[in-house]
This record gives structure tokens, C-alpha cells and sequence, in this order.
């Protein structure tokens, strides 16, 4: 008995080695794979850094449809389907703030899929400091954000409602106000619903499903997928208060909160609902 016992600690022993060796080589692939995801964004960056230039002299929200047809390149090479539903509630006159939920950096090929023209985006400030990637979308008018300076942001987000009034712009804004692969959405920010409300725009939410079937860091998975994105009816904002705000924000977040739920095959676990079979 206690050579079988042996037999089997050897066993192990020598098994060991090669689980460990590749589990560390899938945690080496994931990196490799997201340094040359990051990598593409600032190579293609630099090529469209000359277009943009040419192309407007500087810093114009024209130049976002020159970032998005590069953009787009990142989609054939990581092997990324979209499926989308609703496109045609973009077909708005006028400006509008785009909100959707913000699961990773791949979300860039989810953007640029369906990005309506004059679209910008608010981003963190630490954006503009990477290299190619921050100064095309520099020049493309993505408008950049302190998070930690509540006020700063604030005052900067009051321009921006009057530029994209002035300028006619859609402004996209993540209004969980940071990256989330948890299954779930984060609780909102106000910034994009003050926004909507100080402008009196009409909010446009979109929905995209979990990537956790082809993509999940703590599980080292970055695969090829397909993913659903809904772009929902236009929720109005018009004869809305500051005051409004939160109620705002609590209706679109419960609205996406289910088309997320849904898109992704999931139940709602805050029901009690378990997660449907995928
Ligand atoms: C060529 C190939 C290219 C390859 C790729 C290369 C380049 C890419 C090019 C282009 C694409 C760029 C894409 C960039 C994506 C970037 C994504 C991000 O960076 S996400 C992170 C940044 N964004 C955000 O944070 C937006 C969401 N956050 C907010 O809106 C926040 O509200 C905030 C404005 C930042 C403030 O933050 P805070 O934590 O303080 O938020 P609260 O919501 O809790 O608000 C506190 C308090 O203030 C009131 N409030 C908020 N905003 C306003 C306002 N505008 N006016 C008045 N009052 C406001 C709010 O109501 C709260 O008060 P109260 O609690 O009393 O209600
Ligand atoms: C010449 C110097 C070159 C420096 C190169 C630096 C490396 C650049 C790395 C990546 C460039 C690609 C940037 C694509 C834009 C990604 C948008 C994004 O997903 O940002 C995350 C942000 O929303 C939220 O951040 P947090 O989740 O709060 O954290």
C-alpha cells in the first residue's frame, strides 16, 4: 500500500512541473497577446497621425472618422464579430450623449464598429500621455478628464455642453468611469447625465455583452468571439433638471443593466436567478 502511495506522490511530482509550466505559459500568452492589442493601437495611431493632420490641420472631431477606419483593422486581426442591433437609433438630428459600458481595452473594436460620425469621447487624462494613441485621439477631439478632481471634470463637462451644442457633437462617455470584466455593470457616475440634462441632448444608450466566454484576465482567455452589441431607443432629457440627475441616471442604468443581462445569456443574480446555460 504505501508503494502505491508512493507511486502516486511520484506521479504528481512529475506532474507537477509541466501544470505549473503551463499555467505560466498561458498567463505569458495573455500578456504577449494584450502587449501586441496595445501595441497595433499605437502603431495604427501613428499612421493616422499624418492623415488626421492632413486631413483637418489639427485638432477636429472630423478626425474621428479617420481614427475609426484604422481602428477598425483591430477587429480582423484579433478575430472579433460584432452582431448589432438598433443602429438605426443613432439616426438622431443633432447632438446626443452616447453612454455604454466599459468591460476592457478590446472595447476599442467595439467603438469603432459602430461609432456615429462627430462622436467624441471623454477619457482619463493618463490617455493623452500614450505616445501615438493619445495624441491621435488628441486630434480627433477626445476630451480628457481628471477623475480625481471632481470639480476640474465637472467644469470641463459644462464646456463640453456647450460645445456640442455649438459644434454639433455626440459625445460618448463610459459612465461606470472605469474598466469592469466582473459580469456586471458598475454603478454609474452623474458626469453623462448632467451632461445630457445641462444640454437638454437626448441620451443614447448602448449595450454590449460580456466578453467572458473569449475573454476573462483572471482566466488568461483572450480568444476569438463574437460580440452582440444593442443600441437602445433614445431616452429624452428635455425639460429635465440638475435635480433630475440622479433619477436619470438610475433609469438608463437599470434599462442597461437588463439589456446586458440579456445580450450575455445571463439571469439577474441580484433576483436570485442563476446563470442560464451559455
Ligand atoms: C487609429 C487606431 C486607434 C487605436 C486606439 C487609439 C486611440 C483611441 C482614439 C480614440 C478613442 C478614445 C476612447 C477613449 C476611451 C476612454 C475611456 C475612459 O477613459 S473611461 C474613464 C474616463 N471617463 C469617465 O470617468 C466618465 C464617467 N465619469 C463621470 O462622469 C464622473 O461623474 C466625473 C465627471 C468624472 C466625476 O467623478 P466622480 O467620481 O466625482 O463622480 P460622481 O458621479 O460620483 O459625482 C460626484 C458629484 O458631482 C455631481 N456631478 C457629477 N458631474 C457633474 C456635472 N457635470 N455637473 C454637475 N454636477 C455633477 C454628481 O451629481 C455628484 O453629486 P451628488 O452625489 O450630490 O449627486
Ligand atoms: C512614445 C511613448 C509610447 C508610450 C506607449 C504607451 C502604451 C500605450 C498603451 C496603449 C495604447 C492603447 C490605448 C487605447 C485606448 C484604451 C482605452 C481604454 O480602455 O482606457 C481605459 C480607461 O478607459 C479606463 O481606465 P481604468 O480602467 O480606470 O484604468
Amino acid at each position: 500500500m504505501d508503494g502505491c502511495w508512493l507511486l502516486l506522490l511520484g506521479a504528481l511530482l512529475l506532474l507537477l512541473p509541466p501544470l505549473l509550466l503551463m499555467e505560466a505559459f498561458g498567463a505569458l500568452r495573455f500578456r504577449l497577446k494584450i502587449i501586441s492589442y496595445c501595441a497595433l493601437c499605437v502603431l495604427l495611431s501613428a499612421l493616422a497621425v499624418p492623415v488626421c493632420l492632413l486631413k483637418s490641420g489639427g485638432r477636429s472631431a472630423d478626425n474621428m472618422s479617420v481614427v475609426r477606419a484604422f481602428g477598425r483593422v483591430m477587429k480582423y486581426v484579433y478575430g472579433m464579430r460584432f452582431e448589432v442591433k438598433g443602429l438605426e437609433n443613432f439616426n438622431i438630428e443633432g447632438p446626443c450623449v452616447v453612454i455604454s459600458n466599459h468591460q476592457s481595452v478590446l472595447d476599442m473594436m467595439g467603438l469603432f464598429e459602430i461609432l456615429p460620425d462627430r462622436c467624441v469621447q471623454i477619457a482619463k487624462k493618463e490617455l493623452l500621455y500614450a505616445g501615438p494613441a493619445g495624441i491621435v485621439a488628441y486630434l480627433a477631439g477626445v476630451v480628457y478628464i481628471n477623475r480625481k478632481r471632481t470639480s476640474d471634470a465637472k467644469s470641463i463637462m459644462a464646456e463640453v455642453a456647450q460645445t456640442m451644442l455649438k459644434e454639433n457633437l455626440k459625445v460618448w462617455v463610459y459612465p461606470e468611469g472605469t474598466r469592469n470584466n466582473n459580469g456586471d455593470l458598475l454603478p454609474f457616475k452623474k458626469g453623462a447625465f448632467h451632461l445630457a440634462i445641462q444640454a437638454q441632448v437626448p441620451i443614447i444608450p448602448v449595450v454590449y455583452a460580456s466578453y467572458h466566454t473569449f475573454y476573462n484576465q483572471s482566466r488568461n482567455l483572450f480568444r476569438t468571439g463574437k460580440i452582440k452589441v444593442e443600441v437602445l431607443p433614445r431616452v429624452e432629457t428635455k425639460d429635465l433638471m440638475e435635480e433630475n440627475a440622479s433619477e436619470l441616471t438610475e433609469k438608463c442604468y437599470t434599462m442597461m443593466r437588463e439589456t446586458f443581462f440579456q445580450l450575455s445569456n445571463k439571469a439577474d443574480e441580484t433576483r436570485g436567478s442563476v446563470l442560464a446555460a451559455q
